[in-house]
């Protein structure tokens, strides 16, 4: 008896250890792949900028064990256990560990009802985790973990072919069609998934097999080598070819736009064939561990071999173009705003305040918010946040989430509350880039993934509204000092966003031609 239980608690412990591993510090062939696209970039330019603060982030948060991005997304365990092993127990010992790492603020609660909107707190719900059991020949329990943020996901797409694309024209039935939709997969994501990212591709199956099989390609590692031939030379191409695409880190132009690709496939039925590609940001988190299968224990790490990776002192070459450097501080005036112009990098001080989903939807059918929103900056942010010993709230990751979904509001809501500015990632679009120029607002993107080089900036928070949305979804009302973003979209109607999408979809049709 005292055995078994002591089992369980050794297997608790173990999970628990691999989860905040998991979050907190980047696997080697994934920092190999970031390292190398940070010396493919001319220093100075906004991507290098970026990539400066995506590896000082994964520094941060690797000595800090803290999570790497606020967003520690859907997490997913792949376990294979000798036959006879008690799988109950197995996702028993995941639960218990899930809400433990989600209390310790090394996982967000990050599961909400689909139907009332309910967070519930604890990373537990109907559909969360998301655990996948089979049985091996082997003696030993083989546990992985992939936590895959919610804003790459939203990137996932699939293809059924034969289709129309855009830029690219038909895609067919054969590899040339796939090679079209691998393609679009990546220019269509743009930088919204916190480029530069990673695809897993997954070619036949059903829809639902079909991303299945797309999610296994990212328990691969990344540099190795399909051991089909037709496919590793797809992988290649893809490589090479996607990265003339321009779109760059966060979407802000620049060399290199995808830091992995990899390709499985499976048969398929007569009237059906997709390609599914399942998009990953740059922040890749996935580890996995063997265990001793009577006690628990950890025998060994996966995808931990190979030489350490330091980021210190890898700049690419240099370059003489200046950025302007503007410092500002709530309450902004339109005049303040009008003088911001597309690539300025604002550093702002004072407060801001996190709104997302739920307080967007709200904003947009009340006119009245719990503060005064008069020139002041709405962060699109969904937090980490733990109480300390003293009961004050404490904010452990708060990158930014991606903008887009609140297109068809935010135009609205700054006109309606005379909010100034906006920091989130990814960019907007036409109506809120209308809406700037028309009221004088300005868009700002701060750097996808960069949770902890954020936390840093936030020196206190000063109150919260809306707790009953949940942690993610609740206006915190943040004492910043320097926090800084890049101007992406402006009050005359320019936007880079626009500019990079328009740009790379002229590169994309420069690879219409067959190849395979
Ligand atoms: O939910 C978040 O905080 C971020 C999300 O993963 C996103 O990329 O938009
Ligand atoms: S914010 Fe970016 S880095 Fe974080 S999970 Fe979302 S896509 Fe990934």
């Amino acid at each position: 008896m005292q055995q078994v239980e002591q089992k369980v608690s050794q297997l608790q412990e173990s999970i628990y250890e691999l989860i905040v591993e998991t979050s907190t510090n980047l696997p080697k062939d994934v920092r190999k792949a970031v390292k190398q696209a940070k010396l493919n970039e001319t220093a100075g330019t906004r991507s290098a900028m970026a990539l400066e603060t995506i590896t000082n982030n994964i520094t941060m948060a690797e000595t800090d064990v803290s999570p790497i991005c606020q967003d520690t997304g859907m997490p997913t365990f792949k376990v294979k256990t000798p036959v006879g092993v008690n799988q109950l127990e197995i996702k028993d010992a995941i639960h218990h560990a899930i809400v433990r790492a989600t209390k310790d603020g090394k996982l967000r609660s990050n599961s909400v009802d689909s139907l009332f909107g309910k967070n519930s707190g604890n990373n537990l719900g109907p559909g969360t985790p998301v655990i996948k059991f089979e049985q091996h020949e082997n003696d030993y329990i083989d546990i992985r973990l992939i936590l895959k943020g919610g804003g790459c996901e939203n990137k996932n797409i699939q293809y059924s072919l034969p289709c129309e694309l855009e830029g690219l024209g038909k895609a067919g039935r054969d590899l040339d069609g796939i090679r079209k939709c691998i393609l679009h997969s990546v220019y269509q994501a743009q930088g919204q998934g916190c480029s530069a990212g990673f695809i897993g591709v997954g070619i036949g199956g059903d829809r639902t097999s079909g991303y299945e099989l797309a999610k296994d390609q990212l328990f691969r590692l990344v540099d190795d080598v399909n051991p089909i031939e037709e496919l590793r030379l797809m992988e290649d191409y893809i490589m090479e070819n996607a990265n003339k695409l321009g779109v760059g880190t966060m979407g802000f132009g620049g060399e290199t736009t995808l830091l992995g690709c990899k390709i499985g496939v499976m048969n398929r039925l007569p009237a059906s064939f997709f390609v599914s590609v399942a998009y990953n940001c740059w922040a890749y988190r996935r580890l996995g561990m063997k265990l001793n299968a009577a006690t628990g224990e950890i025998t060994s790490w996966l995808y931990k071999d190979g030489e350490d990776i330091s980021f210190t002192k890898d700049a690419g070459q240099e370059t003489t173009e200046k950025t302007r450097e503007v410092k500002l501080v709530a309450p902004i005036t339109e005049e303040q705003i009008r003088e911001l112009r597309v690539g300025d990098v604002v550093s702002i001080s004072g407060m801001m305040y996190t709104g997302r989903d739920a307080i967007h939807h709200h904003l947009s059918s009340h006119d009245d918010a719990p503060v005064d929103l008069n020139g002041q900056v709405i962060y699109h942010c969904g937090p980490v946040v733990v109480k300390d010993k003293d009961g004050k709230y404490e904010i452990k990751a708060a990158g930014p989430t991606t903008s887009i979904r609140e297109e068809p509001y935010q135009g609205d809501i700054m006109k309606k509350f005379g909010i100034r500015a906006v920091i989130g990632k990814g960019g907007m679009g036409a109506k809120t880039l209308k809406a700037l120029e028309e009221h004088g607002g300005v868009y700002l993107n701060a750097i996808g993934g960069a949770a902890q080089y954020y936390a840093r900036c936030i020196k206190e928070v000063k109150g919260v509204d809306f707790l009953d949305f949940g942690i993610p979804e609740a206006m915190w009302h943040l004492q910043v000092e320097d926090f800084k973003a890049v101007v992406t979209m402006d009050s005359h109607g320019n936007s880079l966003h626009r500019e990079v999408d328009q740009d790379s979809l002229q590169k994309l049709a420069t690879m219409a031609e067959r190849v395979f």
